[in-house]
């Protein structure tokens, strides 16, 4: 029996980052992360807080609960944690997706690899800067860039100062020809104070771009903000 430890299933919404922002989608939140980062707005993914909402889960049953939340209303499911990248299993579920004719995207830091990467058709690479307090294993990334090759995929590096933005610009430089995202950092993802919250975000998006807009070394570059923040705060589940 292959189980795949899932911490939510939700959708359909939007993504709210990246490469495909905007898209209509299902998500499958995967539990456990080799990552502690400072600043993680989904930390009851590996810190205990979320335990309680663990279901180990088939493949097929993930499947049932997809159409049961999202009926015949999508085509595309996103995986996300956590680090799903920890989980082999979830090669099943890219399997059964596949077979039903869903489009799949997936997010991870890029510390570890899987072959399953290879059946993604969105693959979002997020290494994390400074201020996260992880240290980039580049010898690991270097090695899944490296591999994923011509795939479809994006870097997308979450910035909230100077020193993470000169992080950004490192990765951009260091693998040039991947399209890469620069992403505004939430660093209130508890409040609930929507107005201000919201206030606080776009403020540093405006730093954000403003930064990036000065900076003629970085060209071919697309800074975005967490939109999903912008029409549901920092609520679990959308
Ligand atoms: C919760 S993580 C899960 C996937 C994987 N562990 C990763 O970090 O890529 C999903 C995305 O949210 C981003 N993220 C996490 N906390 C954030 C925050 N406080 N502000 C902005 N983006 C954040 C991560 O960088 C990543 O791109
Ligand atoms: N709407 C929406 N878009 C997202 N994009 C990445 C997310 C994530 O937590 O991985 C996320 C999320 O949690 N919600
Ligand atoms: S790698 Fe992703 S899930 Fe893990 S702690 Fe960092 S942001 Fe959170
Ligand atoms: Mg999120």
């Amino acid at each position: 029996m292959s189980k795949i430890p899932v911490m939510e299933i939700f959708g359909p919404t939007i993504q709210g980052e990246g490469m495909v922002i905007g898209q209509k989608t299902m998500f499958v939140r995967t539990a456990g992360c080799d990552y502690s980062c400072s600043w993680c707005d989904s930390s009851f993914t590996w810190d205990g807080t979320g335990k309680h909402l663990i279901t180990q889960m088939e493949p097929e049953d993930i499947w049932q609960q997809l159409k049961q939340l999202g009926g015949n209303g999508f085509s595309s499911v996103t995986i996300s944690g956590g680090n799903p990248a920890l989980i082999k299993n979830v090669g099943e579920l890219i399997e059964v997706l596949k077979k039903n004719g869903i489009k799949i995207a997936l997010e991870t830091q890029g510390s570890k690899w899987q072959d399953w990467f290879h059946e993604i058709d969105e693959l979002t690479i997020s290494p994390k800067p400074h201020s996260s307090q992880m240290i980039t294993d580049f010898k690991a990334l270097d090695d899944i860039i490296h591999r994923l090759n011509k795939q479809n995929m994006s870097l997308k590096v979450v910035v909230f100062n100077d020193e993470d933005y000169v992080y950004a610009k490192k990765i951009h430089q260091r693998y040039s020809t991947v399209p890469f995202f620069l992403q505004v950092g939430n660093d209130d993802s508890s409040t609930t104070d929507d107005t201000q919250l919201i206030q606080g975000l776009i403020s540093k998006y405006s730093w954000l771009i403003e930064k990036t807009m000065a900076d003629d070394e970085v060209k071919n570059v697309k800074v975005l903000p967490q939109l999903h923040t912008y029409i549901w705060g920092n609520k679990r589940g959308v």
